[in-house]
C-alpha cells in the first residue's frame, strides 16, 4: 500500500478525527483499550528485518486473533466510526493516533503527533509482543528487538496506569492502580509499594525492579510525575513512529 500524501487537506483530516476520538473516547470510556490497541499494532517492530510496527496490519483479522491482542476487537471496531468519517486517514496513522488522544484526555502528556503511516495487510506471526508471566530478560529482548531501550520500557511499562486486566482476555484480572481512568505515575508509587488488596503486579510489571539500570527508572517516575511524563511523552512518539520515517 501507498504512503498517505500529507498535505494541508489530511493535516486538516487528522485534527478532525482528532476531535472525533476527543468524544468517542469521552463517551466510551475507552482510553485504556485505545492505548493498549496503538501499542500493539506498533509493538510488533522489528528493527533488524524492519518488519510490523505501526503500520494498521492488526486491523486483519489473522493478527488481532492472535490470543496476546484478545479483546482488541473492541478497540478496532470503535476506529472504525472514525475512519468512515475521515477515510484519508490510513489504518497506521488512526490506531497511533487513537493512542495519543487516550493519553491526553485521561490526564496524560501531550505526545506529538506526526502523520504518514502507510498500511499493511501483511501480518507478523504471533510472539512479538512481551509474555506478561516471563521476567527481565524477556522485556529486553522483546523491547530491545523493536529498536527502543531499558528507559523506554520502564517508561512505556507507565502505560498500565490505564485500565486493567479481564481474566477472559488474558487470564490475569483487575487495574493496577485506585484511578484506572487517569493516567498518572501511580502504577510506579504501587509498584514499589508491593502488594496492594485489588491492584494487578504482573510478573512483568515486579520484573521492573529486577534490574537496577530500570529501577532507578522506577523510583524517579514514582517521586516525581513530571519526569515520568516527560519520558513516556518521549518514548510513546519512539514507539508510535518505529519504521516510520517521519521527516
Ligand atoms: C512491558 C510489557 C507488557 C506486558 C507483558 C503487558 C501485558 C498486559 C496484559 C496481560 C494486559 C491485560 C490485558 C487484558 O486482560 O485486558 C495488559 C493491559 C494493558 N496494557 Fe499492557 N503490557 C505491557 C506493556 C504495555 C505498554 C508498553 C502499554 C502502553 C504504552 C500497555 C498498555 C496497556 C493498557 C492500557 C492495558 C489495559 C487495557 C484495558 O483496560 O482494556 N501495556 N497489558
Ligand atoms: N499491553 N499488553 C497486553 O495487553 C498484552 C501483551 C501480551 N500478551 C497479552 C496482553
Amino acid at each position: 500500500m501507498a504512503f498517505p500524501v500529507v498535505d494541508t487537506e489530511y493535516h486538516k483530516e487528522i485534527e478532525k478525527a482528532r476531535r472525533d476520538l476527543r468524544a468517542l473516547i469521552a463517551f466510551n470510556n475507552c482510553a485504556p483499550i485505545m492505548l493498549r490497541l496503538a501499542w500493539h499494532d506498533a509493538g510488533t517492530y522489528d528493527v533488524s528485518t524492519k518488519t510490523g510496527g505501526p503500520n494498521g496490519s492488526i486491523r486483519n483479522e489473522e493478527e488481532y486473533s492472535h490470543s496476546s491482542n484478545n479483546g482488541l476487537k473492541i478497540a478496532i471496531d470503535f476506529c472504525e466510526e472514525v475512519k468512515a468519517k475521515h477515510q484519508k486517514i490510513t489504518y497506521a496513522d488512526l490506531y497511533q493516533l487513537a493512542g495519543v488522544v487516550a493519553v491526553e484526555v485521561t490526564g496524560g502528556p501531550t505526545i506529538d503527533f506526526v502523520p504518514g503511516r502507510k498500511d499493511s495487510d501483511i501480518c507478523p506471526k504471533e510472539g512479538r509482543l512481551p509474555n506478561a508471566t516471563k521476567g527481565a530478560p524477556h522485556l529486553k529482548d522483546i523491547f530491545y528487538r523493536m529498536g527502543l531501550s531499558g528507559k523506554d520500557i520502564v517508561a512505556l511499562s507507565g502505560g498500565h496506569t490505564l485500565g486493567r486486566a479481564h481474566p477472559e482476555r488474558s487470564g490475569f484480572d483487575g487495574p493496577w492502580t485506585n484511578e484506572p481512568l487517569k493516567f498518572d505515575n501511580s502504577y510506579f508509587v504501587e509498584l514499589l509499594k508491593g502488594e496492594s488488596e485489588g491492584l494487578l503486579k504482573l510478573p512483568t510489571d515486579i520484573a521492573l525492579m529486577d534490574y537496577p539500570e530500570f529501577r532507578e527508572y522506577v523510583e524517579l517516575y514514582a517521586k516525581d510525575e513530571d519526569a515520568f511524563f516527560r519520558d513516556y511523552a518521549e518514548s510513546h512518539k519512539r514507539l508510535s513512529e518505529l519504521g516510520f520515517d517521519p521527516s
